[in-house]
């Protein structure tokens, strides 16, 4: 099988550079007209992955409006993971998952292991319980082929509170970054991601060096514009994955007005 970033590479040659968060709001849901459980949430996603499925290169699901349904909408998560392989794009799960020692194994098998129903192409951690918290997952990630993005600088503003606070080299973002960067030459992959909020006017730290894929949240609901991330992210401009939830979800159920909103976002 190819790599995590070969394969986020070929699809986004082919489909334009953008992933559409999958992020079933109780209120999207009211909206398209659909119940409030289980069942409204498979319809709500379906919809999404028929509509867009074969156009965008990159979905992510946000596993907490799945696990608000309990043991039916995990289900459900599983069964748009399956859509989404099937229709041609990659997933990345976003469970923003982080802890320590065989717990972190633990989620690093659900996550990325071959065959695990939760796995996708690639899944969101926090570092915030020490990066090297989160080797379970690094191993698991390059072993198998699959990506991690390890969350840097968030798009909240709570974040710069933790993320620009001084560690023990510099900023911890910072001290995130640099160690990122090093894993993926030590490793000589490119399966360690980050996020970084495309929000902020200033980022605060540095990813010249950076050497694998930036998902760039924010863009549309929370502010970020597409055609600010050139000059946001200078040299790791080619890195970026911008992201869009929210902004694009509110033009559905149709599924052209989906389409069309994709496209205004694809290629700025
Ligand atoms: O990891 C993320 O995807 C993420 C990181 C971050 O810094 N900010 C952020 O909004 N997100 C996620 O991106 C999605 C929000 O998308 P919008 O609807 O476009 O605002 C949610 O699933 C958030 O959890």
């Amino acid at each position: 099988m190819s790599t995590y970033h070969q394969r986020l590479s070929a699809v986004t040659a082919q489909r334009g550079n953008l992933c559409v968060g999958i992020d079933p709001h109780a209120a999207l849901l009211s909206a398209w007209d659909l119940p409030l459980n289980a069942d409204g949430l498979e319809r709500y996603c379906r919809i999404v992955v028929e509509a867009l499925g074969e156009s965008v290169a990159v979905f992510k699901p946000q596993a907490a409006f799945f696990e608000v349904y309990g043991s039916a909408g995990i289900a459900v998560l599983e069964r748009v993971l399956g859509d989404i392989a099937a229709a041609g794009a990659l997933s990345i799960v976003d469970a923003k998952r982080g802890d320590i020692g065989s717990t972190m194994a633990a989620y690093a098998e659900a996550y990325l292991a071959p065959g695990s129903p939760l796995a996708g192409d690639a899944v969101t951690l926090s570092p915030y319980l020490g990066f090297d918290a989160l080797t379970p997952a690094f191993e698991r990630a390059i072993a198998f082929d699959r990506g991690v993005y390890v969350l840097a600088r968030t798009s909240n503003p709570e974040g710069a509170s933790v993320q620009l606070a001084l560690g023990r080299e510099g900023s911890v973002v910072q001290e995130i970054i640099d160690a990122a960067i090093e894993l993926n030459s030590r490793a000589r992959t490119r399966a360690i991601g980050l996020v970084v909020g495309g929000t902020h006017h200033a980022l605060g730290c540095d990813l010249s060096e950076f050497n694998a894929s930036i998902l760039v949240p924010g863009i549309g609901a929370q502010g970020g514009r597409m055609e600010d991330l050139s000059g946001m992210f200078g040299p790791a401009h080619d890195k970026v994955l911008p992201m869009v939830g929210r902004a694009i979800l509110q033009a559905g159920p149709d599924p052209a007005a989906l389409r069309a909103k994709v496209a205004s976002y694809v290629g700025v």
